[in-house]
């Protein structure tokens, strides 16, 4: 059994992450941290893991106790994984970080956009982006993982194929998004309140949100140079999910191109991918179809034959846009099957 801690057990993707694990044949959590429920089972506070973690009890962070795991995933706010991964990593521990503490490769760029100066620096060289479809092979062998925020995963895979074909103009991409409360995380904040959240939808971060350069980042390296991107996040009254609507401009003149081959491109791009489903042509994906799921469901679009492409891509926000990703990713480091402890088909409705 591979041994694992996590660290930020209280949280929505720490508590994500205790539901999928207890699916899992090869992984065991041994330890989970809470500062402020330490001492507290785990199943007194998440009645849905009755019967799954009857003993485990929320701990204080401790270096000692989760240097002995095989790894740790840290699900807490921007800046934790700084202060502990290093020690980790020299003790032999694999981290897989579901912050956004190693996700930008320039440290004086996180700093800009996190408000805060970046406390590993000498990480970064070594820490892998976990988005499988774009670095399978370096995820295998690394011992440090970013896992990609929630729109970032949608975005990229959306927008994957049509960049690394050059079909569409990388100079004016838009990305449209919408996203369920839980990706605000358990925190109490009026925005998630209920009389504040339902019956209401607002975007947020118009003029510059954090995922934007970590979209650019990863959005450049499939094209081979810099992107331009306009990303507009939005809040709705759903529990979770993100819907990502993506617009790119053919460079081709739009006759050029046959009405099946964006279809086909997408197919052929995703073909082997266990959790990418590219939609049959004319499909308009329900983020309720991957609820609970590590699955990005994707469809394409050529709106009246003309020179737009349009994909719509979603995920569920706290699985494969965190917990079910990063399980992804321990399942490659490991040498496990990518798909173990993540089958399980989505709830519906
Ligand atoms: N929610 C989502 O959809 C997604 C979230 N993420 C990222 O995953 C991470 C966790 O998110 P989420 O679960 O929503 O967050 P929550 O706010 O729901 O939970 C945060 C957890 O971290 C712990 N924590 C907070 N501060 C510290 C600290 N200084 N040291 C140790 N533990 C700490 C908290 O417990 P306690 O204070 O008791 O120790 C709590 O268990 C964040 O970085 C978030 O940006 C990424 C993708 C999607
Ligand atoms: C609805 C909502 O508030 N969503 C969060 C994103 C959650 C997330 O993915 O966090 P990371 O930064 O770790 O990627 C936000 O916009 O800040």
């Amino acid at each position: 059994m591979i041994k694992v801690g996590i660290v930020g057990g209280t949280g929505y993707t720490g508590v994500e992450l205790l539901r999928l694990l207890s699916q899992h044949p090869e992984v065991s959590v041994e330890a989970i941290t809470s500062r402020s429920e330490a001492g507290v089972r785990v199943c007194d506070m998440y009645p849905n893991l009755r019967g799954h973690y009857d003993t485990l009890t929320f701990s204080e962070p401790d270096a000692k106790t989760l240097g002995a795991m095989d790894a740790v995933f840290f699900a807490t706010p921007h800046g934790v994984a700084h202060a502990l991964a290093g020690e980790l990593l020299q003790n032999g521990t694999r981290v897989i970080d579901l912050s956004a503490d190693f996700r930008l490769r320039d440290a004086d760029e996180w700093s800009r956009w996190y408000n805060q100066p970046h406390g590993a620096p000498h990480l970064l060289e070594e820490a892998v982006y976990g988005l499988p479809e774009m670095h399978r092979e370096a995820i295998k062998n690394a011992r440090l993982i970013a896992v990609p925020g929630c729109y970032p995963t949608a975005v990229q895979l959306g927008y994957l194929p049509l960049l690394e074909a050059g079909l569409i103009d990388a100079s004016q991409l838009i990305a449209d998004c919408k996203s369920g409360v839980t990706g605000a995380g358990r925190g109490a904040k009026v925005p998630s309140l209920l009389a504040e959240a339902s019956e209401s939808m607002k975007a947020y971060g118009a003029s510059g949100h954090r995922h934007l350069p970590e979209i650019r980042q990863g959005l450049s390296d499939a094209q081979g140079t810099k992107v331009g991107l306009t990303f507009v996040p939005h809040l709705t009254p759903m529990i979770r999910g993100i819907h990502a609507t993506l617009y790119g401009k053919l460079k081709a003149e739009p006759q050029e191109l046959q009405a099946q081959e964006l279809q086909e491109l997408f197919e052929a791009r995703y073909a082997n991918e266990p959790f990418v489903d590219v939609m049959p042509a004319g499909s308009h994906p329900e983020t309720r179809s991957v609820k609970g799921i590590n699955t990005c469901r994707i469809a394409v679009h050529r709106p009246d034959d003309g020179d737009t492409v349009v994909v719509l891509a979603v995920i569920d926000n706290l699985v494969k846009g965190a917990s079910g990703q990063a399980i992804q990713n321990l399942n490659l480091m490991f040498g496990l099957k990518e798909t173990q402890g993540l089958e399980a088909p989505a709830m519906m409705p």
